[in-house]
């Protein structure tokens, strides 16, 4: 269980949130309206902002879809998977490679490097990685960016099968995707 004691953050004399408290015991969406400071919550809890007081508790590992893609650029997107499994990964490519062309990305997306995908692919890359990483906490910053419809359908449907009970916090302000994954949704926007 993920929990927000009394957390503010504050830039200068500008203040995102204030003495925000929430229980995560499962998986969830984040709503808040754009500029609220969701991007900034997921980075406190992934520990790479200080908030301004407040403490954290239960985040454990923690697997993410950034902001940003964060790939490397030059390996393909199996091979950025694979890089966050322990040991030799060799045993689960073949699952990888399923996860991938149900995810729409056929053999030729799959032979070029991260770099020469499209927005939506390497989306799609940015998201299985966290999913297949070992992980106490799910931490998702926009992950639907750039997908088409049945795309979206598909990453939330992959979704709702790995993510089991572990805390989640999904960040998105795409109604459809909240729709598809049917999960609570915890809305800061009085917070
Ligand atoms: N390092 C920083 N220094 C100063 N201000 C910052 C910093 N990081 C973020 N901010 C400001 O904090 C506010 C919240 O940003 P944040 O990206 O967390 O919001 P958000 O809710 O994720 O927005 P969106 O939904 O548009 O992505 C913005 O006004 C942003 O300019």
């Amino acid at each position: 269980m993920l929990t927000i004691e009394h957390l503010t953050k504050q830039f200068g004399k500008k203040t995102l949130f204030r003495d925000l408290c929430l229980t995560v015991e499962g998986p969830a969406v984040l709503w808040a309206p754009s500029g609220w400071g969701k991007t900034t919550l997921l980075r406190i809890l992934m520990g790479l902002e200080e908030p301004t007081s407040g403490i954290v508790q239960g985040v454990g590992r923690v697997a993410a879809v950034f902001q940003e893609d964060r790939l490397c650029p030059q390996l393909t997107a199996v091979q950025n998977v694979t890089l966050v499994l322990p040991g030799s990964a060799e045993q689960y490519k073949e699952q990888i490679i399923k996860d991938f062309q149900q995810f729409g990305m056929d053999a030729a997306a799959l032979a070029l490097p991260a770099a020469r995908l499209s927005g939506g692919q390497k989306r799609r890359t940015a998201l299985l990685r966290a999913l297949w990483a070992a992980s106490d906490t799910l931490l998702l910053d926009e992950p639907f960016t750039g997908m088409d419809p049945d795309t979206l359908a598909a990453a939330a449907a992959l979704l709702r099968e790995r993510c089991g009970e572990k805390p989640v916090l999904l960040a998105t302000h795409d109604r459809e995707a909240i729709r598809l994954l049917g999960w609570p949704v915890v809305e800061l926007e009085n917070a």
